[in-house]
């Protein structure tokens, strides 16, 4: 193929002379300058190599100047060795010249040593024999000091000794007459003791006759009240015969002033009677509260419960020996068969203040209470407990229909309104809780709020702050109390005998008398408490809320005894505030108290190892004495 003006090849044109002149000049023209560059590049490298060149002659002459140095210095260095060697071998001989020196000092140092130590044995010895000899001397003038003391001493004992056996014989002698006198001072306190016994012996035939003197002015008053209403119907007729008389004749007036005058001496004789009344109602209260003193404070009674029927099981071997004071209970305990095999049973006796056989009925046992009953109306703090175990009748004997709860209150309106007629006005206010795991709630419903117990220690009064209180002013509202507590504590339990046994109830009366014509005015409370089934205290196999239960009425009923153990034992403390029920009856258990408990037996063999439990804590609580106690009475201020 050959190029033609048509030759279409891009960036080439056939042909085209002037162009391609003009391409190829630019062409050299780059060529030019390319050569222009590297020429000036050359220079520039040629100029390099004349410094690099100039640089390496320079080094040349830096390195022939060092050899020479070096070898100078290498010389420097050999004479340095020299000299070193000189020097350790200058050294090596003044070491040993000094050692040499050493050795010669030290047994210079040696001798003088030794030397010394000759003259300080010397002087030592010197010195040692001095000393001996000072002893020597010293000891004896010690000695002839001491025994000049001892004689001195020895006199000066001989003369203390007649002087002691001298005092000795003169308080033998004194002893010998005050020995006397204090068995004769003892022999007069027995006469004493003797005539207080007899004295309380007095009083017992006082209270007897005060008793019979009550019974016949009881008849006196029924006497008195019945002539009474013959007079009053004589005065009547004597009225209508005065104004039939009074048509004026001197004999009809002259009867009339005598009939007038038998009148006022009628009432006047009525009056005296009403006087002596209230006079020996006052002597009443002194002498019965004095037999109660005389009892001791704290009582204990027991019951035992009958077997509600044969379903219940075998019945354990309870007998009561003494059928005239009624106040032993004897119990055959759970069989024990002997290495021979025997079976035997241990006997086990208790007494009590009062043991109540399995007929007995609520009647009789509050006749022998009711005494405490009138205590609290004449202005003491009574606390009446029933203890025992799940089934044993604490419900059945505190609050079922004809408990102690209802005919205490009975007996307390009755003895209110014969009280109006020797002037003495009673208030009576109940509440009723329960005791709940360490909570305090109120049965009667109340405002829901927590309730507080404040003790006012002045009067001796505990009040319990928001709890509900019921004025009791007629036996209808007893019952409607009862019913509510009833109901309440149902709520609080499937089964209403589950919470009993779960729980303490407490009800409390407030009883506040005045009297009118003597100025006196008394406060006294009455608390009924159905305590927690007892056989709690062992069942510690319980869980959760159950454990909890358990724990809390194991504590308060523990500590219920800790407390009476205290107060028998005359401790300055006694632990009240352990528990929430004790805290509670602060003022109803001590020594300005009176404490009644019940412990309720079930009459069941199954039930025979918790009866022991409850008889021996029903034992301790007997064997504690505790103080008198005291009503809280004061004279109104006039
Ligand atoms: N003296 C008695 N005479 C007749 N029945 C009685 C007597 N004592 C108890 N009972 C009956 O025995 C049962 C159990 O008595 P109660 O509920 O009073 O026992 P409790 O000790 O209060 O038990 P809890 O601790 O569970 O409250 C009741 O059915 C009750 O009626």
């Amino acid at each position: 193929m050959f190029l033609t003006k048509e030759s279409n090849t891009t960036g080439y044109v056939a042909w085209d002379v002037d162009n391609r002149v003009d391409d190829m000049e630019s062409k050299f023209k780059v060529l030019s300058d390319m050569v222009h560059t590297t020429l000036e590049a050359r220079k520039e490298h040629d100029e390099a190599l004349d410094l690099a060149k100039m640089r390496v002659s320079e080094l040349e002459h830096d390195r022939q100047r060092l050899e020479k140095r070096n070898e100078v210095m290498s010389a420097d260095l050999d004479s340095a060795r020299e000299e070193g060697r000189m020097l350790r071998h200058e050294l090596e001989k003044q070491r040993w010249e000094h050692s040499r020196q050493i050795d010669e000092m030290e047994r210079r140092h040696r001798e003088t040593v030794e030397d010394l130590s000759r003259q300080h044995r010397t002087a030592v010895d010197q010195l040692s024999k001095e000393l001996d000899h000072l002893k020597d001397e010293e000891a004896k003038e010690h000695q002839q000091r001491i025994d000049g003391l001892t004689r001195h001493y020895q006199q000066e004992l001989e003369d203390e000794k007649q002087k002691q056996a001298r005092e000795l014989q003169e308080m033998r002698t004194r002893l010998g007459g005050e020995q006397q006198e204090m068995e004769l001072s003892l022999l007069r306190k027995e006469r004493e003791l003797q005539e207080e016994r007899s004295l309380s012996e007095g009083l017992r035939g006082d209270l007897e006759r005060e008793r019979a003197l009550k019974g016949s002015l009881q008849t006196n008053i029924a006497e008195l009240s019945a002539s009474n209403t013959t007079l009053e119907a004589k005065i009547n007729s004597l009225r209508s015969q005065v104004e039939f008389l009074e048509s004026d004749s001197k004999a009809q007036s002259d009867s009339f002033a005598s009939m007038e005058a038998r009148l006022q001496e009628a009432l006047r004789v009525a009056e005296e009677a009403r006087q002596k009344l209230i006079k020996e109602e006052t002597e009443r209260r002194v002498l019965f509260n004095k037999y109660q003193e005389l009892k001791g404070n704290i009582r204990v009674m027991c019951r035992v419960r009958p077997v509600l029927d044969d379903s219940e099981g075998q019945q354990a071997q309870i007998s009561f020996p003494d059928e005239k004071t009624s106040s032993e209970i004897l119990l055959a305990g759970p069989e024990e068969r002997s290495s021979l095999g025997n079976v035997t049973r241990k006997n086990y006796p208790f007494e009590f203040d009062r043991v109540f056989v399995p007929g007995t009925q609520n009647s009789e046992i509050f006749d022998e209470i009711s005494q405490l009953v009138q205590s609290a109306l004449d202005g003491y703090n009574v606390c009446i407990f029933c203890y025992g175990q799940t089934g044993s009748g604490k419900t059945y004997t505190m609050s079922s229909a004809d408990g102690m709860i209802p005919r205490a209150t009975h007996m307390i309106y009755d003895t209110m309104n014969k009280m109006k007629e020797k002037s003495w006005e009673y208030t009576m206010d109940g509440s009723f809780v329960e005791v709940y795991n360490e909570d305090i709630n109120d049965l009667l419903g109340g405002d829901k709020r927590k309730l507080e117990i404040r003790h006012d220690d002045a009067r001796k009064q505990t009040t319990i702050l928001n709890c509900q209180t019921v004025r009791l002013n007629s036996a209808s509202t007893v019952e409607m109390m009862l019913e509510e507590a009833q109901k309440n504590r149902s709520v609080a339990a499937t089964k209403a005998n589950e919470r009993s046994s779960r729980s303490h109830s407490v009800f409390i009366l407030k009883l506040v008398g005045e009297n009118s014509a003597t100025g006196e005015r008394c406060e006294g409370t009455l608390n009924l408490v159905d305590l927690a089934g007892s056989e709690r205290l062992k069942h510690s196999q319980a869980e959760g809320e159950r454990m909890k239960e358990t724990q809390n009425i194991n504590k308060s009923l523990s500590c219920l005894g800790d407390v009476i153990e205290a107060l028998g034992k005359g401790s300055a403390h006694i632990p009240y505030r352990n528990s929430k029920l004790t805290h509670l009856l602060q003022y109803s258990l001590g020594g300005n108290s009176k404490t009644l408990m019940f412990v309720m037996v079930s009459p069941l063999e199954t039930h025979l190892k918790e009866t022991l439990t409850s008889l021996r804590f029903a034992t301790k609580v007997h064997n504690t004495h505790i103080g008198t106690a005291k009503a809280t009475k004061k004279i109104r201020d006039s």
